[in-house]
């Protein structure tokens, strides 16, 4: 369960990225955050992964309060999370095989485990065969496979994408989403900031929309009966 509670963020004084959020999003759930680029999409999910503090308000995974998390112990949160860049952000030297290993290098994983195991989330992303080249080498669609295998592959229970079907033609579009619904079908909680109305309307989730860092509600592109829950105004129970 991903919670915020009056949530205020501003990376300078006197201007807010983003405004009394309060939102609730239940795990298990897949849910798209969408609105105009600037809007704070990113800002938080940032929020979600412990990359950002909010300058007020609090942020809770699973009942954990993220604002009063140590240095120290933000690592250990973000095993659970896997998170899809908007630049992918692939070692570039490396390996798709070694850049996918080190999700599970940071877990003590054994080198033979890991191989088998990047090996299959590789399989299952149809690009087992690019197993040895390097990024650069590769299609835009293969590097956000790339990506995605790197976040998914220690099953985590959130996963968190930034615009991740950006530069990716209908068919790599329709490949992405369908690794999200799996991932999702397996028991991860997905949140994909997207501007792209199109992906949104077919993949029938819930929808949150923020304009200008708050978040509002739009009819129109809230789909299905629970949609509302995700902007629920509730106060969480704060472990302290
Ligand atoms: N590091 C930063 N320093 C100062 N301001 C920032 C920083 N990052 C983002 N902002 C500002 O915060 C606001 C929200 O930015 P954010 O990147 O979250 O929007 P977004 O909805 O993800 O946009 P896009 O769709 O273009 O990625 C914008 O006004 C942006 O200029």
């Amino acid at each position: 369960m991903i919670q915020m509670h009056n949530v205020f963020l501003s990376y300078q004084p006197e201007s807010s990225a983003l405004s009394d959020i309060n939102l609730k999003i239940p795990k298990g759930d897949f849910v798209f955050l969408t609105g105009q680029s600037g809007a704070g999409k990113s800002t938080l999910l940032k929020l979600i992964y412990a990359d950002l503090t909010p300058t007020r308000g609090q942020v809770l995974i699973d009942g954990v309060n993220l604002t009063r998390l140590s240095r120290s112990q933000v690592p250990l949160l973000r095993r659970s999370i896997g998170v899809v860049f908007q630049d992918y952000k692939l070692l570039p030297n490396r390996t798709v095989l070694e850049n996918v290993a080190i999700t599970l290098e940071v877990l003590g994983w054994g080198k033979r485990d890991i191989g088998k195991k990047v090996y299959h989330i590789l399989k299952r992303m149809g690009i087992e065969d690019k197993i040895n080249a390097t990024p650069l080498r590769l299609s835009g669609g293969e590097q956000q496979r790339v990506a995605l295998a790197r976040a998914l592959v220690n099953d985590p229970k959130i996963l968190v994408a930034d615009e991740p079907t950006g530069n990716l033609d209908d068919e790599n579009k329709e490949a992405i989403l369908s690794i999200f619904k799996e991932a999702n079908n397996r028991g991860t909680t997905v949140v994909v900031a997207t501007h792209d109305r199109r992906v949104i309307e077919n993949s029938h989730r819930r929808v949150i929309r923020l304009d200008k860092g708050a978040i509002v509600d739009t009819p129109d592109l809230f789909v299905g009966q629970a949609a509302t829950e995700a902007t629920m105004l509730e106060v969480p129970d704060v472990q302290e």
